[in-house]
């Protein structure tokens, strides 16, 4: 009997040029005066540990905020663009053709046109008029991860149907396009806001494909990268108020509350729990680690203190995140777009053959995912 499994066979990835953190000083004292919350944020943005953020210039960098209409008219331009080159080069790992591409699932929390940046994007790929398109909302920051479990019940769809399914996976944000915003709310009301020390924009896609297991000499499987092996999701009851995003008059705006990181850090272990102990059947027969230490770990740099916690709460050391510092350290937090980034970077170095990856998005949700290297 065939055995189908779910492999990882392509990824993209696609940032504007980077602007220094320390150039955030010299934007916001250009337009605001000094005050007791401005310079708090321009202090907490000197030790974020963010070296550089990529930003569409010269979004931050003028008198007013956009309007909407603007922000959404530069996400469709900027934004798109960003989404057919990352997954152009996805769809170009995977060796396929566009036509080959079976589904699509989206995601942003930076755009709400309709219809959705995805039927630009699959216009624009050239892809099939039959080919099944979701665009999540409402996910944010684990919308990278919950567009992979998306992708995942599409595969196992296919295979019940016993059809082929190569699922293109895309997140895109132009998170750049509340920041103008937040530094006005941060002068104008005196709020200490962290969203402008954070924040990035950029594109990454995947192609998550259904490997139908049969030994047909003829079946040109793709190269896998890695195999997902499993998924999990959890909603933190009674923290709607802790990590949103409101649509404003202004605009859409951040809600961080300093609480995130003393969420996050205890989901990370519920997770890998549930991740192990309801693998699908067929994977009973895998042999997997038993100590957290020896998995990798993919986890969404939402900030240095939500990596650190999740360090302390599995006893991980600083390197089992590598890929997520590095992520972090380079680019900022560009939400759902980050986690498929960070997997990205994490195959590129040698490491341990299981790999756990997390993020955290509204709700205050967790995902996670159980993969496995396949290079
Ligand atoms: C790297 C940080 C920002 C700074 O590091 P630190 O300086 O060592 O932090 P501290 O914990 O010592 O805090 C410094 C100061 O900042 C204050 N602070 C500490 N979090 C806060 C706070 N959320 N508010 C407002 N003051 C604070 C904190 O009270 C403290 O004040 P003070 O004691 O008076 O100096 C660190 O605090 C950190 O990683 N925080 C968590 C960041 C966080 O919640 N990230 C968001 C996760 S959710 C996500 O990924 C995406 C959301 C998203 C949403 C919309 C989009 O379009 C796109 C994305």
């Amino acid at each position: 009997m065939p055995s189908p499994s779910l492999k990882i066979t392509g990824f993209g990835i696609t940032y504007p040029a980077s602007s220094p953190a320390a150039d955030l000083d010299k934007i916001a004292y250009k337009y605001y005066k000094p005050s007791p919350a401005l310079d708090k944020v321009l202090a907490i943005n000197r030790r974020t540990g963010i070296k550089a953020h990529s930003l569409i210039s010269p979004i931050l960098d003028l008198p007013e905020p956009e309007s909407i209409k603007e922000t959404s008219e530069i996400f469709l331009k900027e934004g798109v663009a960003l989404a057919l080159s990352a997954s152009r080069q996805a769809i170009a790992e995977a060796g396929l053709a566009v036509d080959e591409i079976t589904h699509v699932v989206a995601t942003t929390c930076t755009n709400s046109s309709n219809p959705g940046y995805d039927s630009f994007l699959a216009q624009e790929l050239g892809l099939r008029p039959s080919v099944e398109k979701v665009l999540l909302h409402g996910v944010g920051c684990a919308g990278g991860l919950a567009a992979l479990r998306l992708a995942a019940s599409f595969c196992q769809s296919a295979a019940w149907r016993g059809e082929p399914a190569h699922v293109l996976v895309n997140a895109c944000e132009i998170t750049s396009s509340m920041l103008r915003d937040e530094l006005k709310i941060i002068d104008r009301d005196q709020q200490v806001r962290l969203g402008i020390t954070l924040f990035g924009d950029g594109a990454a896609s995947l192609v998550l494909s259904l490997d139908p297991g049969d030994v047909d000499p003829a079946n040109k499987f793709p190269k896998a990268i890695y195999e997902l092996v499993n998924w999990s999701h959890i909603t933190v009851p009674d923290t709607h108020s802790d990590l949103r995003i409101d649509v404003t008059s202004t605009g859409f705006k951040p809600t961080l509350s300093a609480r995130i990181p003393t969420l996050t850090a205890p989901c990370t272990p519920l997770l890998y729990d549930d991740l192990l102990k309801t693998l699908p059947n067929k994977s009973s027969r895998l042999t997997l680690p038993s100590d957290p230490a020896n998995f990798d770990w993919a986890v969404h740099p939402g900030g240095a203190a939500i990596l650190a916690g999740i360090q302390t709460a599995m006893r991980l050391e600083k390197e089992h995140m590598k890929a997520s510092w590095e992520v972090y350290e380079n680019h900022g937090n560009t939400s759902s777009v980050s986690v498929i980034h960070v997997l990205d970077t994490l195959r590129r170095t040698p490491g341990r053959e299981w790999v756990m990856s997390a993020a955290f998005g509204p709700g205050v949700t967790a995902e996670g995912c159980l993969l496995r290297r396949a290079e």
